[in-house]
């Protein structure tokens, strides 16, 4: 066994679960649920992608510890999380005889995690599910904490349920096979924890981001600080009531973003959340809350990682100001009607401010489209 890397616990009374990081854990997966969820049979959910890089190794390991499962795979990229692939799953997990007491094996990034996650939380009215994520976005995110759910031609991820986890296996060699792109969009969240709320991780992955693309030692402790960082967030506040909501800084314009470009590959989730990031920075210097000079830094980082950072770095055309607000005011933070966002009063220094005047965000969109 090549064992554990890292072991973060999520202390959530009787939904609490283990997130372990390792080199090979994949290949060790059948051994483990085997030991840890004796007697259950398995759905694995999985997309085109990752069945062709990453599921041979996954069925290897659980042949080999006698264990029965199905495979329901689907076509990768955001646009699968959609009613009609959350139908296919739900209908494939009874297709193949999968009891309540039985498992979802979500293989795959965020997509498949959220997904699969939900397709479990309504399967037979709730079954348990496990997550082995696979890009880094899954792996330093998705994967913990228990947001399920799917996007809406309204907005993203509008439909969903709380549905945490049994387990959480990260396989740090599974990244060797993630594309480029895909591993900086991942990074964009890895980012987000240090500008919340610890300026020394940020300043850290200032000096250790080269580390981290090239998979020396820093990039698994950069993924057990994200998962250590989200999973006591989750426990103080897990159902997002309060200070959960620091986890969506760069969202609400990200999530606008991503509806406006159709769930598309023209920007990945990571991307739209870098770009948002900027702009909540600089939309909190325009309020006068945030020093300029932060603002530069954070994008210099992220442009270094080679993410977008402003508007014009989307191609093609964007929807008007106007059809941005619209997507803004569907956000699941909007409380009686008021915006709420994320601001910062600078590197590390994320809070909550839960009326926001839309005329002003109107305003700094109109000036962000011009640069
Ligand atoms: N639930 C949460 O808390 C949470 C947090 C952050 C993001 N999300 C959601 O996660 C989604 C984005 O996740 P993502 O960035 O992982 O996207 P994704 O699931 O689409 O995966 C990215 C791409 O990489 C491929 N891929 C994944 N792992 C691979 C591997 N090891 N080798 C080769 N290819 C691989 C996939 O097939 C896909 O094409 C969004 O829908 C976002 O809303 C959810
Ligand atoms: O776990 C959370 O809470 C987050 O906000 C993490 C985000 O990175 C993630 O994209 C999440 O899905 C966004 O949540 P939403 O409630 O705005 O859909
Ligand atoms: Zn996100």
């Amino acid at each position: 066994m090549a064992g554990i890397d890292h072991k973060v616990h999520v202390a959530l009374g009787d939904r609490a679960y283990d997130i372990l990081i390792g080199p090979k854990l994949i290949d060790e997966a059948g051994a483990i649920l085997r030991e840890t969820f004796p007697g259950r049979r398995y759905g694995i959910v999985t997309d085109e992608t990752v069945a062709a890089a990453q599921l041979p190794r996954l069925v290897a390991g659980l042949d080999a510890a006698g264990l029965s499962y199905d495979v329901i795979t689907l076509p990768a990229g955001e646009s699968t999380k959609s009613y009609a692939m959350l139908e296919k799953v739900v209908e494939g997990l009874l297709a193949a005889k999968l009891e309540r007491g039985d498992l979802v094996i979500a293989l795959g990034g965020g997509v498949i995690g959220d997904l699969a996650g939900f397709a479990a939380s309504v399967t037979r009215r709730g079954m348990d599910f496990v997550q082995i994520p696979t890009s880094l976005l899954a792996q330093v995110d998705s994967s913990v904490g228990g947001k399920t759910g799917i996007n809406s031609p309204h907005g993203k991820n509008l439909v969903g349920a709380f549905h945490q986890p049994r387990l959480v296996l990260a396989d740090l060699s599974a990244l060797d096979t993630l594309a480029p792109r895909q591993f900086a969009a991942g990074y964009a969240e890895v980012v987000k924890y240090g500008l919340i709320d610890d300026p020394e991780f940020f300043e850290w992955l200032e000096a250790n981001r080269a580390e981290i693309f090239a998979g020396g030692p820093a990039r698994g402790e950069a993924i057990a600080r994200c998962c250590a960082h989200k999973a006591r967030v989750v426990i103080e506040d897990e159902k997002e009531t309060g200070v959960r909501a620091l986890l969506n800084l760069g969202h609400t314009f990200g999530h606008a973003l991503e509806k406006d470009t159709g769930y598309s590959d023209r920007l990945l989730h990571g991307e739209g959340v870098a770009i948002g990031m900027v702009l909540a920075h600089g939309f909190s210097n325009r309020l006068g809350l945030a020093p300029g000079q932060d603002v530069g830094r954070v994008a210099a980082h992220l442009k270094l990682a080679g993410l977008p950072t402003r508007l014009s770095d989307i191609p093609g055309e964007l929807g008007s100001t106007d059809v941005l607000m619209a997507a803004i005011a569907q956000d699941k933070k909007v409380s009686r009607g008021a915006l709420t966002f994320i601001l910062t009063r600078g590197i590390g220094q994320a809070f909550i401010e839960r009326q926001v005047d839309p005329d002003a965000v109107r305003a700094f969109l109109d000036q962000a489209r011009a640069s």
